[in-house]
């Protein structure tokens, strides 16, 4: 439905923003250099940092960048985005997007892309590793004997086999981990909020309780929404059978720690591994403090589930692609955020791009614009969704500029550039 919210400031007009000056590519938390051949190739400038930049230095830096790229850290707020004037689009190098303002980006006319599968079998399979590692000790064991300690003990330890996984959100890892648990001769029952195609043998339960009461393992494979926030707190560890083990590599919301950390001392739990945290420490070499530190079969991971070579070498190559197209030729398919729109570009024409707030009348106005000057339209398509619409014409070079000119001053621009 349109909405006839007051929006935001509309951009300085720019009309070359995508041409005329040379494109400055910001690369945080250690992007993996496969990105760099898309972004040289289309003639962008590229520096990168290894960390995740506070607020402060991200708004300071926002001012002169077209093309962010971060990881899972950095989180951008619209109060960083207030700034960034020259911004065209943002890049997540990973699965989650929960760290960007989505709904304030799109107000802004910034699509935002991800890589919705790159990293996927790297998690599933550190999930299998770890729920060997539980049943086995494995990581205790290990730490034993690299301090001279042996310890050769097999009390409460176990096979896989024969186990009943459950998997919370049976999405592109749930099901992934699904397959690999019953290569191991694994029982696997999921619960998701979604109706969801069951691999293999697999099973849906119907509810949440359900699944816990009845796994041995529990996988937790959602996004950070506001639903699964604390999904997992006391009651819910109370819920698991005596002795399970609960994994989690998907968001550090998703459980309450300090309840974690009481159900395995109080041996309810028989471990725990876990990958991501409520807070994060922002660069390698930072401390990092929790209550889970030094608990007994709890194995605790830097936020790595989707960090192996293949994984980063493919988001880099996936998301630079999506990033460069967008700002090359105004491409949207797969922005998690925009309308999608993609379109051949006819020969010996300029692009023109433009957003706007999704009120009644804008297209006639843009196409009376384009009337007045003349211009033919060589190709044109338009999508929407509550707030903008997002519209791709290509028009004879000569009228372009004043086109662009005309279109970005309407009361409804939000952002209107020349992409080539
Ligand atoms: N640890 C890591 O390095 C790492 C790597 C990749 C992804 N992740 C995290 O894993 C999450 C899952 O990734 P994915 O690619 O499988 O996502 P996905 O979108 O393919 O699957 C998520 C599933 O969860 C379901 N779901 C949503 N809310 C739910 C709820 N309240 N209860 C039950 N089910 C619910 C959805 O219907 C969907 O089927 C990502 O959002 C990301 O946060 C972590
Ligand atoms: O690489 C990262 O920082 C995050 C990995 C993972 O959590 C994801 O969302 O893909």
């Amino acid at each position: 439905m349109p909405s006839d919210q007051p929006l935001l400031d509309p951009q300085p007009f720019n009309p070359f923003s995508g041409s005329k000056e040379p494109l400055r590519v910001l690369l945080c938390e250690n992007v993996h250099s496969s990105s760099h051949e898309a972004f040289s190739a289309a003639g962008l400038q590229i520096e990168s940092i290894s960390y995740a930049p506070s607020e402060e230095e991200l708004r300071e830096r926002l001012r002169d960048v077209h093309v962010l790229g971060i990881r899972s850290k950095t989180h951008v707020r619209s109060s960083s985005l207030a700034y960034a004037d020259k911004l065209l689009s943002i890049g997540c190098f990973c699965i989650g997007t929960n760290q960007v303002d989505l709904a304030d980006a799109n107000r802004r006319g910034l699509p935002v892309f991800n890589a919705p599968f790159s990293n996927t079998r790297s998690v599933a399979e550190m999930i299998l590793a770890e729920v060997v590692m539980l049943a086995r000790q494995l990581g205790d064991r290990s730490r034993e004997v690299h301090e001279g300690r042996w310890r050769k003990v097999s009390s409460g330890c176990y096979e896989v086999r024969g186990k009943t996984l459950g998997i919370v959100g049976y999405g592109h890892i749930g099901t992934q981990v699904s397959i690999l648990a019953e290569a191991f001769g694994m029982r696997v029952i999921y619960y998701d909020i979604a109706t969801k195609l069951p691999i293999g043998n697999a099973r849906s339960v119907a509810s949440l309780g359900e699944l816990l009461a009845n796994s041995d393992y529990v996988t937790l494979h959602v996004p950070a929404t506001r639903d699964t926030t604390k999904m997992i707190g006391a009651t819910e560890l109370a819920g698991m059978k005596r002795g399970g083990y609960l994994l989690n590599a998907s968001r550090g919301q998703v459980v309450d720690i300090g309840a974690l950390a009481a159900s395995i001392r109080e041996k309810h739990l028989g471990g725990a591994a876990v990958d991501v945290y409520p807070e994060e420490p922002e660069s390698n070499g930072d401390q990092f403090a929790s209550e889970l530190r030094g608990l007994p079969n709890v194995i605790l991971t830097p936020h790595v589930g989707g960090s192996t070579e293949e994984a980063q070498e493919s988001i880099g190559r996936e998301v630079s692609i999506a990033l460069t197209k967008f700002v090359t030729a105004g491409t949207t398919t797969g922005s998690v955020n925009f309308p999608p729109v993609e379109l051949p570009q006819v020969g010996g024409t300029h692009r023109v791009l433009n957003v706007h707030r999704n009120v009644p009348g804008v297209l006639r106005d843009i196409n009376r614009i384009v009337s007045d000057r003349n211009a033919n339209i060589h190709s044109q398509v338009l999508a929407t969704d509550a707030n903008i619409g997002y519209l791709i014409m290509d028009l004879d070079q000569d009228v372009s500029a004043d086109v662009c000119r005309d279109v970005a001053a309407l009361s409804t621009n939000i952002r209107t550039r020349i992409s080539n």
